[in-house]
């Protein structure tokens, strides 16, 4: 799914009315009709009698919120109604506010310096702005915003209010703090963002019919990566393929303490549909390898505790390399000796592979094309040095793909792939009881995996993000994110692959 910019969102906006033969007060009222339902779903059919505060600002949000508290006024719930003072207000906002009027529902105005006096308990409904927001608030705004985040329940209408939909936004400017979002059509940048962290604990995109058209011509390098983009992607199996159609994976990695990091990866790569997984390890993983985990074909290197050369991976479709591998220094040469080499293999680099990379910026330019690298934030920072907020990280991230023609994961949340031709992927899956130990080992060995049967670079990086957080979600369900483990991500893929397939039937 495209994410349009703010900018892009207005035009699209105004197509849709065009196309659709509507005027722009029909789209705010399906706007509003959403938040609506799913207030009516999320909120109502628990709790009817609660009770609700609108804070309305003087644009097209603001009119959101107006039209909002009409339809929650005709269903029979309290509504209290706060609009920002101002001498203009947009079309469609003074269309809701004289509909207010005409049901003599009361509007109280406020003013940046007062003190409102609403039910702190009711539900906080937040329309003051949506992504009209040119810049980030001023100081003003923070007694409004300070009074609404002393509620316990805000709703917010699009975005956080003060959080700017794709531009920057400081720590240190007003922003509302929501419980949930209600955005339009796409998630806004902003929510995927890991520095919105405080501004909202959860968002839903609501679907208010855009125009597809409008939408489809407009021109970005961002997107969001969801069921339906996984559903294309998904290699379907043949009745006659045999196990050497899906290729040959070797992952290289382990270390004395640091053997059950291989093995994670290398069941995961299996358990992603390999037609052969190899692991490379030091000899003191053996017996416990062969033991866990009898399907896979393993090779240990001539020392017990590290390793201290590379097997030929001319023979593999594609290498995963450094889970738990250590960087004793007879392993970082043996790994620069590697990269040196000349290979014909798919590789992605994890987790000491990167921390070696990292440390030895000259390797670089070694980098075969398309190599995916899976950095933890600290290794980022080396990578791509420090940056000053997360746009500023993107931007760097991007530069350090274009420049080495490589695809690099910033993990977190709503994982973000980026790729050399400056297309990026927010990932919709996953969940936090997925930041657990060994839970990288798991996506190394599905992002390996998918490199050797076949998929693209840049697919087996979106869609093995995306397979990842969906086993992660089921493995969710059955433990909760408290206990879930990483081996229990393993043992969800199966369910991740029947819900892409939209299948658990098999004849
Ligand atoms: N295409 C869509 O997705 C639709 C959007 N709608 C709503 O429209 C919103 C966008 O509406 P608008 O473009 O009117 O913008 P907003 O309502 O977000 O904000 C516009 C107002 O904020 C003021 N403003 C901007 N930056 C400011 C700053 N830093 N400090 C103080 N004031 C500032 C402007 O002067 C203007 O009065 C969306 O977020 C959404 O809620 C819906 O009504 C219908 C469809
Ligand atoms: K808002």
């Amino acid at each position: 799914m495209k994410i349009p910019s703010a900018q892009q969102l207005k035009s699209i906006d105004k197509q849709t009315i065009l196309k659709q033969g509507i005027a722009s007060f029909d789209l705010m009222e399906r706007a509003a009709r959403a938040v609506f339902e799913a207030i009516r779903e999320d909120i109502l059919s628990k709790a009817p009698a609660t009770s609700f505060t609108v804070i309305a600002g003087s644009g097209n949000n603001g009119g959101d919120g107006l039209a909002l508290a009409r339809m929650l006024f005709l269903s029979g719930i309290t509504v209290q109604v706060y609009l920002y003072k101002k001498e203009t207000y947009s079309a469609d906002n003074l269309y809701n506010q004289q509909k207010l009027a005409e049901l003599g529902i009361k509007m109280e105005y406020f003013d940046l310096s007062d003190q409102l006096s609403f039910d702190r308990n009711s539900v906080l409904v937040d329309a003051l702005f949506g992504f009209g927001l040119t810049h980030a608030l001023s100081e003003e705004w923070r007694g409004i915003t300070e009074q609404i985040n002393t509620c316990k329940n805000v709703i917010s209408v699009d975005l956080p209010s003060g959080l700017r939909a794709d531009g920057k936004t400081e720590k240190r400017n007003p922003v509302v703090r929501a419980q949930m979002v209600y955005t339009f059509q796409v998630p806004k940048v902003a929510l995927l963002l890991p520095q919105s962290a405080d501004s909202m604990e959860q968002f839903q995109v609501l679907d208010i019919g855009l125009d597809e058209e409008a939408v489809q011509e407009v021109e970005t390098d961002v997107y969001y990566y969801t069921l339906s983009d996984a559903k294309k992607d998904l290699k379907k199996r043949r009745k006659f393929d045999h196990k050497g159609t899906y290729g040959h994976a070797l992952i290289v990695g382990g270390s004395f303490g640091k053997i059950g990091a291989a093995m994670m990866s290398t069941k995961s790569a299996l358990k992603t549909g390999c037609g052969m997984v190899t692991a490379y390890i030091p000899k003191c993983g053996y017996t416990a390898f062969q033991s866990y985990f009898p399907e896979a074909m393993v090779l240990t290197d001539a020392y017990d505790d590290h390793i201290t050369s590379f097997p030929s991976v001319n023979l593999y479709s594609a290498t995963g390399i450094g889970v738990g591998m250590g960087k004793v220094e007879e392993t970082v040469a043996a790994f620069v000796l590697f990269l040196k080499k000349k290979k014909d293999t798919r590789l992605i680099l994890d987790a000491d592979a990167i921390n070696i990379l990292s440390e030895n910026p000259e390797l670089f330019d070694l980098l075969p094309t398309n190599t995916i690298l899976t950095p933890h934030p600290k290794e980022l920072e080396r990578l791509i040095g420090t940056w000053t907020n997360d746009l500023d990280k993107i931007e760097k991230a991007k530069g350090f793909c274009a420049k080495y023609h490589c695809i690099l994961l910033i993990k977190g949340a709503h994982t973000l792939t980026l790729l050399p031709s400056g297309k990026m992927y927010f990932n919709s899956t996953g969940n936090e009881g997925m930041a657990t130990a060994g839970s990288g080992d798991v996506l190394t060995g599905i992002l390996t995996s998918l490199l050797a049967q076949g998929y693209a670079a840049e697919k087996a990086a979106v869609f093995g993000v995306f397979l990842h957080g969906l086993a992660g979600d089921h493995a969710k369900k059955q433990y909760g994110a408290q206990s879930m483990t990483a081996t229990d991500i393993i043992s969800h893929l199966s369910d991740a692959y029947f819900t892409i397939s939209d299948s658990d039937i098999t004849f």
